[in-house]
């Protein structure tokens, strides 16, 4: 097996999805959690940003190339090649629908006042419950998102909507089908084993 080691800052972020499908598999690894030196760790990382995933030693960038990369060697991409573009296609809707919670409510200076009526006014009536109710009524009559085996985009909804509800907690009130899938992917041994012992963080 390569030797993996997986560099990120101390937070969930952009690494957690590659740690939990490292979780999923079993498969070990280094979690190199950058702390305090990051003017001198960016210069030895390609594109200067992180995650960085070092594969007996050859660095692999992006997030979700990562994520992907790693997802394989657990086995949660599928075989055919349509089912594996339907996990990427949602999980770059996913990653769409994070990235503008997180510029916009999580990381912006508004007050927070106004950053709940963002939330409650525009993003979760435009943007999160569409994509809610067409994933509530896919996943009302299959067991996982792409078939009947459990993939990384199963591993994706999982995490991105458990996040979300430390933000809206009632986010999943109306979408039965994907608290399911939520609470099925969370009540995994190797899932669980993972949530139990990884670093404590805020994001
Ligand atoms: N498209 C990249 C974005 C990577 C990115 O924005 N990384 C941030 C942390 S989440 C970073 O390295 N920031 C520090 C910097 O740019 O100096 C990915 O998905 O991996």
């Amino acid at each position: 097996m390569p030797e993996y080691k997986l560099i990120y800052f101390n937070m969930k972020g952009r690494a957690e999805l590659a740690r939990w499908c490292f979780a999923y598999g079993g498969i070990p690894y280094i979690d190199d959690r950058i702390d305090g030196n990051w003017a001198e760790r960016k210069k030895e990382m390609p594109g200067g940003q992180v995650p960085v995933l070092m594969v007996n030693g050859k660095p692999l960038s992006e997030s979700l190339a990562i994520a992907r990369y790693v997802a394989k060697q657990a086995g949660l991409v599928p075989e055919d090649d349509l089912e594996a573009a339907g996990c990427d296609a949602i999980v770059d809707a996913l990653q769409g629908i994070m990235a503008e919670v997180y510029q916009k409510v999580v990381r912006s200076n508004a007050e927070p006042a106004e950053k709940q009526r963002l939330m409650k006014e525009e993003i979760l009536p435009n943007k999160i419950n569409p994509f809610l109710n067409r994933l509530n009524e896919r996943l009302s009559t299959r067991e996982w998102f792409i078939s009947d085996k459990i993939t990384w985009a199963d591993l994706n909804i999982a995490l991105s909507f458990a996040s979300l509800t430390s933000f809206v907690l009632d986010v999943l009130k109306d979408y039965p089908a994907v608290k399911k899938l939520v609470e099925k992917v969370h009540s995994l041994d190797s899932i669980k084993k993972w949530l139990s012992t990884r670093p404590v963080t805020e994001n």
